[in-house]
């Protein structure tokens, strides 16, 4: 069988500390094209965060390995970009320095100074952030500095961009924005995208499949489904199209039927 650009296979991870043993993943396999966007859902502490560190090359799987593009990857590398769901900026960096500390590390040899410079403004534009160019990262809001942590990621031209709840922090308004900009930015450039969520609408909106996780220990991949809905994509037109309601209603029956949450005994 041909294997897909991004191929989790046969994912398990135990974590060990201080002698005690916690089974997190069992067996998660996970084919993803080029260009597709995926989502990752499940209920708190399943285990969806291991999978993109896995991925990203930040923790080591158990067993199981993970291929890109043909390439069995298991340390961190700059085709593989990750936005945190708290910024990860250099406070002491403006806007565009934190960028441009990201290029000039990826693009050493490869683009001159001024190509570089381009590039970050480039980016920044990506993202509508040029004019705060000059700003530090404290002179900015929640929602700017995601949009930062996004250009500077997209900056390092990566062959998959991993998504850790990047807007989990922000007010309702700014995530429908910054959603809107991933939206446009994956149809403009088509990168292959990742994102962890625990917001079905945003699951529902921005994927092409949602990878619907049980709850842990020993967590894996319940279902997959598949979200047949055009792009480009409005979220005023989806809110009461059929097959939008539809998607959604089996994410919420997944996790609070099938796979409910259940809290722990006080
Ligand atoms: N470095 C670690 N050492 C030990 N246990 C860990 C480590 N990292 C994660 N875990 C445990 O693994 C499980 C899965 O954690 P993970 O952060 O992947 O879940 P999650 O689904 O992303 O959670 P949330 O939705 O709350 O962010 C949790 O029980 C967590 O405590």
């Amino acid at each position: 069988m041909a294997q897909s650009y991004l191929s989790l296979e046969f994912i398990d991870k135990t974590f060990e500390r201080n002698g005690t043993k916690s089974e997190v993943l069992k067996q998660v396999s996970l084919g993803v094209d080029k260009g597709e966007f995926v989502s990752i859902i499940g209920h708190s502490g399943c285990g969806k965060s291991t999978v993109l560190n896995i991925i990203a090359g930040l923790i080591d799987a158990t067993s199981g390995a993970v291929f890109l593009d043909g390439k069995h990857v298991d340390a961190p590398g700059p085709e593989r970009a990750v936005v945190f769901q708290n910024h990860s900026l250099l406070p002491w960096l403006s806007v565009y320095e934190n960028i441009n500390l990201a290029v000039s590390k990826v693009f050493r040899g490869k683009k001159t100074k001024s190509e570089q410079h381009d590039w970050v403004m480039h980016n920044l534009d990506l993202v509508q952030m040029a004019h705060a160019k000059d700003k530090r990262p404290a002179e900015i809001s929640g929602g700017m500095k995601q949009r930062v942590g996004i250009a500077r990621a997209l900056a390092m031209e990566p062959k998959v961009l991993l998504l850790d709840e990047p807007f989990g922090a922000l007010d309702a308004l700014t995530r429908a924005h910054l959603q809107d900009a991933v939206m446009e930015i994956h149809a403009r450039l088509g990168n292959t995208m990742i994102m962890i969520t625990h917001d079905v609408d945003e699951a529902v909106l921005l994927s092409d499949r949602i990878v619907m996780m049980t709850n842990g220990p020993a967590a894996k991949i319940g279902e997959v489904l598949e979200v047949p809905i055009a792009r480009p994509r409005n979220r005023i037109e989806l809110a009461s199209d059929r097959t939008y309601l539809k998607c959604r209603e089996a994410v919420l029956k997944f996790l609070y039927e099938r796979h409910r949450f259940v809290e722990a005994a006080e």
